[in-house]
């Protein structure tokens, strides 16, 4: 039986509970407990070398904790694989591609989709289905507004609309948990501004967790945001009381307490 504390926590789609990583002796992240409310927007931020890359991996299972562990929607995934939890719903996007360069905005869409029910493409499905795959495929390129090129080649999309590709390829695995590793990464102000009102919209009725660096981001969309420095967390709540916290100014900001 396990014991009390010990129970699964349904409050929390993500929950990390003492999680540490240590790299040949380096503590990257220290005893880090983590929770991400259902519904919510969680950023994680911090100063670079804070250990959000490696906590954010650790969550997505592209790293093993050293001690400690991970439980999604209250269930225990330390050990579980990324394409596992793919599978129970959380997806994780940006930073590793999921665009093919040489197919067209709905083929990539229809691949995401065929993937999500286990199929690899077979040229015998019948035309029925791949019919009903398009419907899906257009619906979901409309949700991030690119319904207005599905005809166009990936390779031939600028980049931010090529990032609106990407958050559509993870639309399409239908995930409750959306894990956005730098989602405006590299974009331009335009960009970053049409990116930012798609994670909102589509944020409705799941749960979002993103490293992010842009700050004005950070305090437009999050719920709740928790501040890394040195693997350990200095600080969480919302925008408002994290940037008025001293010691997160002070570290992350780089002001003195003055
Ligand atoms: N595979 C690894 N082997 C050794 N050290 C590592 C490894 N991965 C990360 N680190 C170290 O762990 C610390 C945390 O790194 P991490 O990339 O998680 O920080 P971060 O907050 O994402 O930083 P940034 O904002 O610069 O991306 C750093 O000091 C980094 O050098």
């Amino acid at each position: 039986m396990p014991s009390a504390d010990r129970a699964p926590n349904t409050d929390y789609a993500i929950e990390t509970r003492n999680v540490t990583k240590t790299f040949k002796g380096f503590t990257a992240v220290d005893d880090v407990s983590l929770k991400v409310r259902h519904g919510t927007i969680h950023a994680l931020i911090g100063p670079n070398g804070a250990g959000k890359s490696t906590m954010f991996n650790l969550i997505t299972k592209f790293l093993e904790p050293t001690s400690g562990s991970i439980h999604l929607d209250g269930r225990d995934i330390t050990r579980d694989k990324p394409a596992q939890i793919a599978r129970a719903g959380a997806v994780r996007s940006f930073q590793i591609s999921s665009v093919f360069p040489n197919l067209t905005l709905l083929e990539n869409i229809r691949v995401a989709l065929q993937r999500r029910m286990g199929n690899s493409y077979h040229f015998w499905e019948s035309q029925a289905r791949l019919d009903v795959l398009n419907e899906d495929a257009r619906r979901i390129l409309a949700e991030v507004g690119l319904d207005d090129s599905e005809s166009v080649l990936a390779s031939e999309l600028p980049y931010g609309r090529k990032r609106l590709l990407e958050l559509a390829t993870t639309l399409a695995m239908e995930p409750r948990v959306m894990l956005l590793d730098e989602p405006m990464a590299g974009m331009g102000t335009g960009d970053v501004a049409r990116v930012a009102n798609i994670i909102r919209k589509v944020s409705q009725g799941r749960t979002v967790l993103m490293v992010e660096h842009n700050l004005n981001v950070v305090a437009d969309l999050s719920d709740r945001i928790t501040v890394l420095q040195q693997g350990s967390v200095l600080a969480e709540g919302t925008y408002e009381e994290v940037s008025t916290n001293r010691q997160v100014r002070s570290a992350y900001m780089g002001e003195s307490d003055d």
